[in-house]
Formats: C-alpha cells, sequence, structure tokens
C-alpha cells in the first residue's frame, strides 16, 4: 500500500513539479530544437523545479507546431518553419540548448549550436558514429563549452546505489552481466523516426545504447571484443533492426585485465518483443543483472528508476555459502532532475556529483557501431550536413 502511495506521488510530483523557493534573478536559458514528444519528461517539467533554469525557446520545422507546443508548455518564444533551429542557435537569449532531434542529425545541430557558442543537452545516442561524438566533443572543447549526452539513469541514486554494491566487493569477482531494453509491440510504430535508417534509426542505436552504456559502467571497463552479434531485422526496413542481441567480452573485474576472459555481458534491444507462446502478451524487459562469485544485484527498470524500480542482492558471506536476500529503493528527486541538478552544476562552474565525459560517449559510439558490424548490418550513416571545421576536420 505504501509503495503504491509512493509511486502515484512520484508520477504527481514528475508532472506537477513545484517551483522553487528561491528562483535565480539570472537563470540560464534553455532553448529546445525540436518539439519533440522527450522534451516535456526530460528538460521542460524538470526545469519548472530548478531555480537556476528556464526554458525560453522552442523550435519546430513548423510555426503552428512551434506556437502550440510552447503554449502548451509555457515557453515564451516559438520559432517555426524553414530555418527555426538556426533562429533559435542565434538567439543571444539562450545560454544552453537542449537537442532531441532524431539520432542523425544530433551531430549537424549540436555542432551547429556550439559554434553559435552555446552549451548542450544531447539526448543519446550522441551521434551516428564514434567519429562524429569525437569530434563533436573536441569542438565543444575547443569552445570551452559544456556538452553532455543525456544518459540521465546515470545520474540516479539507484544507478549509483547498484554501482556502490559492486565496487564494495560483496558480489566477489563479477562474472557476467546481463541489461535488456525491449519493448513488445505497439510500442514503436511504422513510421516513427526509430525506423529510418537515415535518421540513426535501429535498436541498438535506440535501446541497445542503454544496456551498452550501464553495463560499462557497472563494470568499471570497456569492452574488448564482441564475442558474437545478432539483429532481427525489420520486415519492411531491411537496414533497421527491430532487435538485436549481442555478447561482450570485458576484462574481469578482479581478474587479470590481459586474460580478457574473466567477465562477458549479454545486451539486448528490441522494438517488437513477440508474444510469449505466440500469444501472450509481454511486458517491456528493463533491466541489468549483475552475477559475481558471491551473489548477484539485479537493477529493474533502470532506464526510468525515477518512476519504480528495485535493487534486489543476494549475496553470501563465502563462495558457495547460503544466499540472503535483499531488496532495496533509492529515490532521489522528481524524475529527471539528477540529470538537469548536475547539468547546471557543471555549468555554473560546481563539481557535480557524477558526470560522464566525452571519452565516455565516444566508446559508447565504438562499441555500438562494432556490434552493428558483427550483425552484418554496419553503422549508421555519416552526417553530409555542412558543420563548422574543428582542429580535427
Ligand atoms: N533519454 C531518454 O531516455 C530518451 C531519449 N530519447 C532520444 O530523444 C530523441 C528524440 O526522440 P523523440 O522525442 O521520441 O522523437 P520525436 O519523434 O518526438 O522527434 C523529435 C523531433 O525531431 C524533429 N525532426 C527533425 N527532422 C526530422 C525528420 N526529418 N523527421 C522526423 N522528425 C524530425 C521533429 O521536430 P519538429 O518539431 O521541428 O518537427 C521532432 O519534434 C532521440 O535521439 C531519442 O533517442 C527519446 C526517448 C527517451
Ligand atoms: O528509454 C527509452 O525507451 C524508449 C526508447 O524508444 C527511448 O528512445 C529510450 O531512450
Amino acid at each position: 500500500m505504501a509503495s503504491l502511495y509512493g509511486f502515484v506521488k512520484r508520477i504527481y510530483l514528475v508532472f506537477n513539479p513545484p517551483a522553487p523557493e528561491a528562483p535565480s534573478a539570472s537563470p540560464l536559458r534553455f532553448g529546445i530544437l525540436g518539439a519533440a514528444n522527450i522534451a516535456p519528461i526530460a528538460l521542460i517539467l524538470p526545469v519548472k523545479n530548478h531555480s537556476d533554469a528556464v526554458v525560453k525557446a522552442v523550435a519546430a520545422r513548423d510555426q503552428g507546431r512551434a506556437d502550440a507546443f510552447a503554449k502548451k508548455h509555457g515557453i515564451p518564444k516559438a520559432y517555426g518553419g524553414a530555418g527555426s533551429y538556426q533562429k533559435l542557435l542565434d538567439d543571444p537569449e539562450i545560454d544552453v540548448v537542449y537537442n532531441p532531434l532524431p539520432n542523425g542529425l544530433h551531430y549537424e545541430w549540436t555542432m551547429k549550436a556550439l559554434a553559435a557558442g552555446k552549451h548542450v543537452l544531447l539526448e543519446k545516442p550522441s551521434t551516428n558514429t564514434a567519429e562524429e561524438t569525437r569530434r563533436m566533443f573536441l569542438f565543444a572543447q575547443e569552445k570551452g563549452l559544456v556538452l553532455l549526452e543525456a544518459f540521465h539513469y546515470r545520474f540516479h541514486p539507484a544507478t549509483r546505489r547498484v554501482k556502490e554494491i559492486i565496487d564494495s566487493g560483496e558480489l566477489g569477482t563479477i562474472t557476467k552481466i546481463e541489461a535488456s531494453l525491449a519493448v513488445p509491440g505497439g510500442f514503436i510504430k511504422d513510421n516513427d523516426i526509430r525506423m529510418v535508417y537515415d535518421l540513426g534509426g535501429g535498436s541498438m542505436m535506440d535501446m541497445g545504447c542503454y544496456p551498452l552504456s550501464i553495463s560499462r559502467y557497472l563494470a568499471g571497463a570497456d569492452p574488448t571484443k564482441v564475442i558474437s552479434a545478432k539483429a532481427d531485422i525489420h520486415p519492411k526496413f531491411p537496414q533497421i533492426d527491430i532487435g538485436t542481441t549481442a555478447t561482450l567480452a570485458f576484462p574481469s573485474l578482479r581478474g587479470s585485465i590481459e586474460s580478457h576472459d574473466g567477465l562477458t555481458a549479454t545486451l539486448h534491444a528490441h522494438f517488437r518483443l513477440p508474444p510469449q507462446l505466440g500469444f501472450l502478451p509481454r511486458w517491456p524487459r528493463a533491466f541489468v543483472r549483475v552475477a559475481g562469485t558471491r551473489g548477484t544485484v539485479e537493477l529493474n527498470n533502470f532506464p526510468g528508476p525515477w518512476i519504480y524500480h528495485s535493487i534486489t542482492v543476494e549475496s553470501s558471506e563465502h563462495e558457495g555459502g547460503p544466499l540472503r536476500r535483499r531488496t532495496e529503493k533509492h529515490y532521489g528527486n522528481l524524475g529527471w532532475t539528477t540529470q538537469l541538478e548536475a547539468f547546471v552544476n557543471k555549468l555554473r562552474g560546481h563539481t557535480p556529483e557524477h558526470w560522464h565525459d566525452a571519452q565516455d560517449s565516444i566508446t559508447n559510439m565504438e562499441w555500438i557501431e562494432a556490434i552493428y558490424k558483427e550483425t552484418g548490418l554496419g553503422s549508421r550513416p555519416v552526417s553530409t550536413a555542412e558543420v563548422p571545421r574543428t582542429t580535427a576536420t
């Protein structure tokens, strides 16, 4: 009963965030590129609860869509029509750009935002290729601007707690990770941006980037090789993986780094999980499970821990000993606000509790590409847009 009450309360607060008690007189001013579905939950609502941030403008390719979005979310400026994204970037009243465009446009518009002198909060996955991600972060560094790939789960206390349990040695030597983000049919339609190869579509890009990212984070290391990777291909779109399963080798957490044989991670992403027994509807599968020589930890719903999560630990005093089981929950702030808090802290020159850097984003893209290569599908297309030059280009 208490947990149902907690759940309802969390949902209520996410959608009705309390206004800050002492709002800043000169808050950071965000502009949003695209009237994106993800923007309200990821940025607009968290900002309403933050004392030092406001959303000042939105740009959409259609003026009516920009106006409607601005009205609905109480955003003062709406740029619409051709050239609207660039108009937002050129607005001197914007300090920070939130880029939730389709993946294949992340590189172009982040480069343009940086060229315009704006900090960028960029949706995942960072770009279509590791090389684009590398250039983008190098450009941010050259310009002295903050760029962050919006893996919000990393900032959440539940994720941090799981990492703490693993690092404490309670589970012994880590040997296996399994991570999944997969939904049944009905969530992602054929006309979704995720189904368009030219826009950086595919399940390994959209969903798979999460299991990969959390596996690397919890392993405290990067993979050494793709052991296997297999894609389910969309029946109509031959370059789109509606599902991908990959197994990667990692250096063992406590074993020899040289042997590279201690730890494997199996990642799973799917847009259309088939029904069980051919007819029973499936639940979404969003979890990470880490097994060691003395126990396991499972974080259920790691991509949305703010709405609901559970951390189940089973561990023993010594290898082969009796297992003791416990469940933990660590709800922090409201919704996506932990990410916003860290981002604003970074911009204001304070040290955030957690931060993931350029190399983290580059490495995630490298392994997404390596997995796609192993499936035979190959990387998503490189951007052909004209972008500002950096010393790396
Ligand atoms: N962090 C997370 O957990 C999540 C992250 N995401 C990420 O956010 C991004 C956006 O996802 P989502 O909000 O679902 O996307 P939407 O389907 O809402 O599309 C985002 C925007 O893309 C713009 N757009 C620009 N060019 C095109 C084009 N050629 N075709 C279609 N749309 C175009 C549209 O802008 P306009 O309004 O100008 O027409 C649209 O508003 C993705 O990178 C995704 O991976 C998504 C969900 C969760
Ligand atoms: O968290 C998520 O779940 C649904 C996906 O399509 C989305 O892009 C992803 O980030």
